[in-house]
């Protein structure tokens, strides 16, 4: 309708011009500037301006608005950019493109094959570049997320100090047990109510891993987990990761969110409260005395504060602020957000929820030996259950790179420069060509080991491994009935990224979910409130809940807490927790 009246109204208007004799200034910039549009229309039909044409890979091609080309259907969908992206898969296959005013074309690919050949192969040709920088810049400053080369190369080899086997073994029975145990707290609370209160999981995790990453990284007691009520920094880190999502294909964004009613101001104040905290950390660390300093572990926020140039420089508080925000936002939302999406998976899923409870049974033994050797090498049922989450909600849902000089993929489609080449971890883990028909299917054998491969791996007469899991079944004690856990390639399964950007928090949030898992399902049983909707993702730069996962939990009677007992961080000198653990 619309073009019909503008096509009627342009027709009027030119012809009023062709008769006329004499024109106004106006008119002649308006008929210049319409001459104009008009030839752009033509050049840029159906993709967006200042796009290359590819008639050489039509087939790939997405029709999109002339000069907008595929923007304003990916602004104006209600639908939620993950589902879209995972049927636009399923209809084109592995690869297609579409363009976007400013940004250009984008290739989006979802088979192992582009994700090896970008993250590994021409690994200096794919850059996070202005596809990402230009996006979380005001959010994320130059820290490791948005760096590349030199800069990045500096981050990541001072972070990297701090991840070491050592470090896991100190977290896996003291930090991470404490936290975990301060949540079981927060279950007894709810449950002691009249009537019993269902709980947020999702909330809780949040702040768990808050908490406890800012503890152990930056000396930051946030507390969140025993404050009532929201925090002013998760929140903060919430409305800042949604907001992102809303940019990736909008130009526009600067304006919108600086302009728009209802966002004005919002991102700044979000900020704000990120780099008050910042600051906060950073001058407390450089006041600090040198005796106390020698009282406690090295962490990141010392190896980055006492890091020397080449020039004798030190890094200075802004960037000290992008390493916090950067970390914090690696740190928090991942491991929470999997383990909220975890749980929800063994609660709709009862029978592997009995496999997990069986293996923990049988290896814990009713203890709390959470040691890091136990988790990453003897609980193969619930490593596997971890990484299915993983693999159907990835915490990194989308991503892109920027390609430095023309290229051809591996499929011989040539990328130029200054185009993107985009994947999605969330459609790739339920493409059947990739994971099989049941691709869709939350099923954690899928990353159990063959039998053959066990009998082959440990066929010597030391190994004191399992052949099968029938042969360990009741005949090795303390032995995990199911086997090996068998990781998958990094580039079919690349929810960590990977090498050499894979994530370096893998260990770290494996044994973090690990612990608090064992934890809470020792004590507690899980039920979804009834009557909620099945979880749906929030549009985000990470993968939230778009609702709260309300749960009743309820404890055990096996495993029975003193009732009222202080939480862990409440306690002074009490770091075991026979004290109020009481088996009945
Ligand atoms: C389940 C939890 C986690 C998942 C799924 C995850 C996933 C990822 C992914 C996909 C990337 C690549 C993102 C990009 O392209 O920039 C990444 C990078 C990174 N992750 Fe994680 N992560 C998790 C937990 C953590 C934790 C707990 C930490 C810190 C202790 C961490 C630290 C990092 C760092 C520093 C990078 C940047 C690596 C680089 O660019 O060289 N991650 N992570």
């Amino acid at each position: 309708m619309v073009v019909i009246l503008f096509a009627i109204g342009l027709k009027r208007f030119i012809d009023r011009q062709i008769s006329k004799k004499h024109r106004s200034p106006f008119e002649y910039i308006t008929l210049s500037s319409l001459a104009i549009l008009l030839a752009l229309i033509a050049k840029y039909p159906n993709r967006a301006i200042f796009t290359r044409a590819r008639p050489d890979i039509k087939e790939l091609n997405t029709d999109g608005h002339p000069l907008f080309g595929n923007m304003l259907q990916a602004l104006t969908s209600k639908e939620n950019p993950l589902m879209v992206l995972n049927r636009a898969f399923q209809k084109r296959g592995d690869i297609y493109t579409i363009t976007v005013p400013y940004r250009g074309r984008f290739f989006l690919v979802n088979h192992p094959m582009y994700i090896e050949h970008i993250l590994k192969t021409n690994f200096n040709n794919y850059i996070k570049g202005s596809v990402f920088g230009d996006q979380l810049r005001d959010i994320l400053g130059n820290g490791i997320f948005v760096s590349d080369q030199e800069a990045w190369r500096f981050h990541r080899k001072t972070a990297s100090n701090i991840f070491t086997t050592k470090m896991y073994r100190q977290l896996a029975e003291g930090a991470f047990t404490d936290s975990a145990r301060d949540l079981c707290s927060i279950f007894d609370r709810a449950e002691s109510l009249s009537p019993p209160q269902p709980v947020d999981l999702q909330q809780l995790f949040l702040k768990l891993t808050m908490d406890a990453f800012g503890k152990l990284t930056f000396g930051i007691e946030f507390n969140s987990l025993l404050s009532e009520g929201r925090n002013e920094f998760g929140d903060a880190f919430d409305f800042l990761t949604a907001n992102v999502d809303g940019r990736i294909l909008n130009p526009l964004w600067p304006i919108v969110d600086r302009f728009i009613p209802g966002k004005i101001g919002k991102v700044k104040r979000a900020i704000a409260v990120l780099d008050r905290y910042a600051y906060s950390a950073v001058n407390k660390r450089r006041a600090e005395a040198p005796s106390e300093k020698e009282k406690r572990p090295r962490d990141l926020l010392d190896h980055f504060i006492n890091h020397v140039r080449e020039d004798g420089s030190v890094l200075t508080d802004l960037e000290l602020r992008d390493v916090f925000v950067n970390f914090m936002i690696a740190g928090r939302d991942t491991t929470a957000l999997t383990l909220t999406w975890q749980f929800y998976s063994l609660m709709a899923n009862p029978r592997i929820l009995k496999n997990v409870l069986k293996e923990l049974d049988i290896v814990l033994q009713g203890s709390e030996r959470y040691t890091y050797e136990i988790m990453m090498q003897e609980l193969p049922y619930l490593k596997a259950v971890f990484h299915e989450t993983l693999r159907l909600y990835p915490q990194v849902p989308r991503n892109a790179k920027e390609v430095v000089d023309d290229d051809v993929l591996p499929d011989g489609t040539i990328v130029y420069k200054g185009d993107s080449v985009a994947f999605s971890t969330w459609a790739m883990g339920r493409n059947r060509g990739v994971w099989g028909e049941d691709a869709e299917v939350f099923c954690p054998e899928r990353w159990l080991a063959d039998e053959e491969d066990i009998v082959v791996k440990d066929s010597s007469p030391s190994s004191t491994a399992p052949s099968t899991p029938q042969q360990q079944e009741g005949s090795m004690k303390g032995v995990s009935p199911f086997g090996k856990f068998k990781m998958e390639n990094q580039f079919k399964f690349n929810s960590f990224n990977a090498n050499p950007r894979l994530c370096l928090g893998q260990t770290f949030a494996t044994l973090e979910a690990m612990v608090t898992t064992c934890m809470l399902l020792q004590k507690y049983d899980f039920k979804l409130v009834p009557g909620q909707p099945i979880p749906e993702p929030k549009p985000s730069a990470t993968l939230p809940m778009k609702d709260p996962l309300m749960t009743i939990t309820t404890r055990k009677q096996r495993h029975q807490y003193n009732k009222g007992a202080v939480p862990s961080t409440l306690r002074s000198g009490v770091s075991s927790l026979s004290s109020s653990y009481i088996s009945v």
